[in-house]
């Protein structure tokens, strides 16, 4: 079956909603934050620690997958699920964005997106066709279209001209599909001119997708001004579907996404700051490498109970990233992770309560401290 999403409360304060998203592997508590595994492992952690701390539904990538060890070896193996030893849902990101981010674009066109492997220099090619192959192949549960992203800035002409090809390929994706049990969801782009995401919007509802992502945001333009694009882009999105933030992650984004009513969100952002030695606390980020953590024997964050807060210290998660041992990138993801997949659990207790706007506050009243 295709995803289907259950609206269980809508906020009286707020766009927010509480909902259920019914997928083949299982159900998924919305406002979710999908932790990011690109290359078929959530970096550092196992699936049993996944599990441990609740996560839901996580993220890979068709690029990286088709590069390495490529979509035939895994299906091979009996798909994504089976080789990574995940049993929950999945979503994979068709790869498109990706190719934009390494910047290892040679060419784009028509037909799709010409590149050199980051991995071997070799030349590549994804089209619509192909991102759907690939994710056909890997078995994911939720599968995104080949979209164009466009830079911030972009001339209005520039974001036209992706929209729209983001659109004819989005047809393509449709009619490349041959994996009915797989959800594909449409990507609304469309940059910061809100005509174009009403264009974009439009056109992608046209074509009846089970779920819709908004792109082209998170791509370095000021937090206000996504927050402004995302006001008058969310409410283009069906109510009775779920709707997708891609590649935003930090507390602040995930509050206003969740006020505007989006329901789920991916971002690498806990995972890469936490190997770099940053967590997100109850009390702000805590950058753990400075000397003052020293002979900190207190826990990484007073107020978590989270394996690495119950059972270690500042003092001795600093040596850990001093003497660059690789327990202490596990225990710091495994914290951050837990962070914003329990931060999602009183969001989304808030809004059963209907005291989201109140929690809102007694979240940042201590975040925003450091
Ligand atoms: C991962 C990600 C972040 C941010 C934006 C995008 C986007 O526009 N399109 C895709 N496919 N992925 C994105
Ligand atoms: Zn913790």
């Amino acid at each position: 079956m295709l995803v289907k999403y259950e609206l269980l409360k809508e906020c009286s304060e707020t766009k927010a909603r509480l909902g259920k998203l019914h997928t083949n592997r299982g159900v998924i508590n919305t406002p979710i934050f999908m932790p990011v595994g690109t290359q078929a492992t959530v970096k550092t952690m196992t699936p049993e620690e996944l599990k441990e701390m609740n996560a839901e539904i996580i993220l890979s990538n068709t690029y990286h997958l088709f590069l390495r060890p490529g979509h035939g070896l895994i299906e091979k193996a009996g798909g994504l699920h089976k080789f990574m030893n995940w049993d929950r849902p999945i979503l994979t990101d068709s790869g498109g964005f990706q190719v934009f981010s390494l910047g290892k674009l040679r060419k784009l066109s028509e037909e799709g997106a010409t590149f050199n492997s980051h991995i071997d220099g070799s030349k590549q090619e994804l089209t619509p066709e192909k991102a759907i192959e690939i994710q056909n192949a890997l078995d994911s549960d939720i599968a995104m279209v080949l979209d164009e992203c466009p830079p911030y800035p972009a001339t209005r002409e520039y974001v036209y001209n992706s929209l729209k090809r983001t659109t004819r390929w989005a047809k393509r994706c449709i009619d490349a599909n041959n994996n009915p049990n797989q959800s594909l969801f449409g990507i609304v782009q469309g940059g910061m001119y809100q005509d174009l995401r009403e264009e974009s919007a439009k056109e992608l509802l046209e074509l009846d997708f089970p779920g819709y992502a908004i792109g082209g945001l998170s791509v370095g333009e000021p937090k206000n001004l996504m927050y402004e694009v995302l006001e008058y882009t969310t409410p283009l999105l069906p109510k009775d579907k779920p709707r997708y933030l891609m590649g935003v992650g930090s507390p602040d984004a995930l509050f206003e996404g969740v006020e505007k009513g989006i329901d789920m969100f991916d971002c690498v952002h806990p995972t890469r700051i936490g190997r770099n030695g940053t967590a997100m606390t109850t009390y702000g980020t805590v950058n753990i490498k400075n000397a003052k953590f020293k002979e900190d024997f207190t826990p990484l964050d007073s107020e978590c109970s989270c394996y690495t807060c119950r059972n270690y210290t500042r003092a001795y998660l600093r040596h850990l990233f001093k003497a660059n041992e690789i327990l202490g990138l596990r225990l710091m993801t495994y914290h951050n992770v837990h962070f914003l997949i329990d931060t999602m659990k009183n969001i989304r207790k808030s809004l059963e309560e209907d005291r989201f706007m109140t929690y809102k506050k007694e979240f940042f009243d201590k975040y925003d401290q450091s």
